[in-house]
């Protein structure tokens, strides 16, 4: 028997369920196998690869390209998981460029959903995709593409303005189309206010354990980053005897909300 894919419908159940939705990042073939074996529902083939794989100081060189071959190289083994792709800096700032990177993605890379970076700016692209079949993921709080813009990778939505800007977005983009929402990087409250208000899925990093997803960068959790990572992670390898223990570790404890802590959230 076939396993069946996991749907944006199979993530709406789990968030009425009170089941929370594990993701890690994955960019190739036998990490799927690997995060697969151990429960994880959500491959983010993030273009957080340029900066954690190529070793680029931002997400900003990634290309279309990059993104479509990680993503083939996952989703070709990957059976159960959804394989959420990254649209990569620019690749979404025109309606053409916007569907012929949601075509690659999904058609040459497998892709079972796309994710794209911003709030009012990606409104009528959200829409486009949706209205075409394309299950669309957004993306809120710190918005790495625009770290140009920004100056840093720092907490967003901490003052009234901010947090008001991203409710507004957030419910924007579910109106829009979007059936799945990243918050990365805001404080706990919030998203845990967002999370019970929208009626689509939530996942958080650094954005505290009141969403009903929860995200991390593989490479960070499993402490293959050199240099320090960012403090809403932690290292599970550092209790593990195997990478697959590690994982298994950050899937239960995801699963019964013990991650993340307090020592990972910033109130
Ligand atoms: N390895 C890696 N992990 C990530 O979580 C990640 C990436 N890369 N690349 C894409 C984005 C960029 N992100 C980042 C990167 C760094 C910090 C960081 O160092 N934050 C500081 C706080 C900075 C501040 O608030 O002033 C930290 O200590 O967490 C946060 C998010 C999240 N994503
Ligand atoms: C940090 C996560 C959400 C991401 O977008 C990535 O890994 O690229
Ligand atoms: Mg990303």
């Amino acid at each position: 028997m076939t396993v069946d894919r996991i749907t944006s419908a199979t993530l709406r159940a789990m968030k009425r369920r009170r089941e929370p939705i594990v993701s890690l990042t994955c960019y190739d073939a036998a990490f799927c196998h690997l995060l697969e074996q151990a429960g994880v529902d959500v491959l983010l083939v993030g273009d957080s690869l340029g900066m954690v794989l190529q070793g680029q100081p931002s997400t900003v060189a990634v290309s279309l390209e990059h993104m479509v071959y990680h993503t083939a190289c996952v989703s070709r083994v990957g059976k159960r998981a959804l394989v959420l792709a990254d649209m990569p800096f620019l690749s979404y700032a025109t309606a053409e460029r916007a569907l012929q990177a949601a075509e690659r993605l999904m058609a040459e890379g497998g892709a079972g959903m796309v994710k794209l970076e911003g709030g009012a700016a990606v409104l009528q692209t959200v829409g486009l995709l949706t209205r075409f079949g394309v299950p669309v993921c957004g993306h809120l709080g710190l918005l790495p593409q625009s770290v140009h813009q920004i100056g840093g990778y720092r907490y967003q939505g901490r003052d009234d303005a901010g947090a008001a800007r991203i409710r507004a977005d957030a419910l924007a983009l579910q109106e829009a189309g979007a059936s799945l929402l990243v918050l990365e990087c805001v404080p706990a409250e919030l998203a845990a206010a967002l999370s019970a208000e929208l009626e689509i899925p939530v996942i958080g990093i650094g954005a505290g354990s009141g969403t009903d997803g929860q995200v991390l960068v593989l490479h960070d959790m499993l402490g293959l980053t050199p240099g320090r990572s960012p403090r809403f992670s932690r290292n599970f390898m550092a209790d593990a005897d195997s990478v697959s223990q590690a994982v298994a570790a950050y899937v239960a404890e995801v699963r019964s909300r013990a991650f993340p802590g307090p020592e990972q959230t910033l109130a």
